[in-house]
This record gives structure tokens, C-alpha cells and sequence, in this order.
């Protein structure tokens, strides 16, 4: 299956003035964590947008102009980079990992802020110099990343592609090493883990869609505007 990274440059309808803006919202803990920022922007989704458990996928807002989308965090930026929406709030892993051209960063949100990192087991650590091998298993929902971290090293990585509880493959055989999200360590901790490298410190951005922006500059600009002053008021 071919994964487009590179995305066509026909503007999708949606692009084109006159109908609202859809922004893509990641459900789950970024979701939480950007509720007040939401609402120091002065975006107030339809009622049953807080209801996670509703069957609805788009949602209205008090804005006309604006309608929003509630998906997976991966998916955010797929969303965006196609132009399916022109707005987004997506982690800096899931860019790192697909590295859309068609996506534009413009504003750290400071949310969600945690380490894309290496771990190994604790009864492991520090016996081998994974430098020194020429190939090495890793199990992770990062297949990219993972790779051209590894490769900068001259070390080839095998890569076992999970979507969840990664902190399992080494102890049950499937992995030597695994690449994930670590916050507080607590996750790798109870799985007798130990984080050995740090490739990238993560926190939630803005993202829009270049050529929407070309487009529409003055409705997408006048919500990163929003959203900037939205961050000061919280500070
Ligand atoms: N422990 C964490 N602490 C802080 N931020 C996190 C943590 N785990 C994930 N994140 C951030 O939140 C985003 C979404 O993570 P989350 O775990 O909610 O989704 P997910 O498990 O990938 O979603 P799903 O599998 O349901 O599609 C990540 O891309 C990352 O930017
Ligand atoms: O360092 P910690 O504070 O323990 O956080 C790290 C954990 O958080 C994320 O998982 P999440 O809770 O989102 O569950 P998931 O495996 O379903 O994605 C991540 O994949 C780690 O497992």
C-alpha cells in the first residue's frame, strides 16, 4: 500500500472561500489539555462535541465560518496535509513521522508535551553499544522516525509496526528495543523499561494547510492571530 506523503496540489472544494472552514481536532488527551485554549479562542463546538462517546464526527461552531472535526490524533494531519480540512492541532511526532509537504507549523500550542524516545529493557541497559550492530528490532507506531534515527547511526532498524502498548514487544520477544512516547516514565517503569536516548521533545502545534493559506489568508490567518492571543491570555 503507497502512502502519499506528497499531496496533489488541486485545492479540494473545501479550500475555496465561501464555505466554512473544518478544523481537525485530535480526540483524547490533546483534546483535554486544549479545551481552554478552545475557548480563550473563542471556539464553541456544537453541545455533543464534548461527548466523546457521540456517533457525530463533524460539529458546527458559533462561527459560521467554521466547522470542526473530531478524529484520530494521526489522522489529524492527513486531514490537513490533503486539504480535507485547513486547520489542525497535531502533535509534533505525527509530523516528524509523516513530514508532509503540505502542512504548515506556525504556532506551538505548548500542550501535550512529552519525548519521542529509544527504551530497551532496565536488565539490558547499558551491556551493549547498539552503535557497534548493523541491525537492531524495534517495535513502535513510528516506523519513520525510528528508521532514520537508527540509520543515522549506521544501524539498520527491523521494524515491528504496533499501534499500542509497545512497552510489551521486548519482554515477550518481539523487539530488542521499542521507539515511544514517554511523559513522566511511568509506562516504561512498570514494564521494567528503561529510556536510553531521546530523539525529539514533543508539545502540540497549530497546523494548516499551505495552499488553503494561499487561498483563504485572511480566515486562516485570523485564527492563528486568535489562537496566539488565546496562548497569552493563558500565560
Ligand atoms: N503520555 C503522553 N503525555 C503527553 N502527550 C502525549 C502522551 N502520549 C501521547 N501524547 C501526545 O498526544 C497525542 C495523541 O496521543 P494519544 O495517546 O491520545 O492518542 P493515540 O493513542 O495515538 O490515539 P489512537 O490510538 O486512539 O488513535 C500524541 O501524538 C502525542 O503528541
Ligand atoms: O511516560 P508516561 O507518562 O507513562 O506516558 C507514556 C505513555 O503514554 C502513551 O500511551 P497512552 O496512555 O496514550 O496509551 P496508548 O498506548 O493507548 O496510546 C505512550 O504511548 C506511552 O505508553
Amino acid at each position: 500500500m503507497e502512502t502519499l506523503t506528497t499531496v496533489p496540489s488541486d485545492p479540494p472544494p473545501s479550500t475555496e472561500a465561501g464555505t466554512p472552514l473544518v478544523m481537525a481536532l485530535p480526540k483524547g488527551r490533546i483534546l483535554a489539555e486544549l479545551r481552554p485554549l478552545l475557548a480563550h479562542a473563542g471556539i464553541t463546538p456544537a453541545v455533543d462535541f464534548q461527548d466523546e462517546d457521540s456517533r457525530r464526527l463533524r460539529f458546527e461552531t458559533n462561527h459560521p465560518g467554521l466547522d470542526v472535526v473530531r478524529v484520530r490524533p494521526f489522522d489529524v494531519a492527513t486531514f490537513v496535509a490533503h486539504g480535507a480540512a485547513q486547520i489542525g492541532v497535531c502533535g509534533a511526532d505525527v509530523l516528524m513521522e509523516f513530514d508532509y509537504d503540505q502542512i504548515y507549523a506556525p504556532l506551538d500550542l505548548g500542550i501535550g508535551r512529552c519525548r519521542v524516545s529509544v527504551a530497551e529493557p532496565a536488565t539490558r541497559a547499558g551491556k551493549d553499544e547498539i552503535a557497534a550492530w548493523s541491525r537492531v528490532t524495534v517495535a513502535t507506531k513510528y516506523p519513520a522516525i525510528a528508521q532514520r534515527h537508527f540509520a543515522a547511526r549506521g544501524v539498520q532498524a527491523e521494524i515491528v509496526h504496533l499501534n499500542g502498548a509497545m512497552e510489551l514487544a521486548p519482554s515477550l520477544g518481539l523487539s530488542r528495543l521499542i521507539v515511544d512516547l514517554v511523559q513522566t516514565g511511568s509506562t516504561l517503569k512498570a514494564n521494567g523499561l528503561v529510556e536510553t536516548d531521546v530523539i525529539a521533545h514533543v508539545t502540540s502545534r497549530l497546523i494548516v494547510n499551505r495552499t488553503a493559506l494561499k487561498t483563504r489568508p485572511e480566515a486562516i490567518g485570523a485564527w492563528i492571530t486568535r489562537f496566539r492571543a488565546a496562548m497569552d491570555d493563558l500565560r
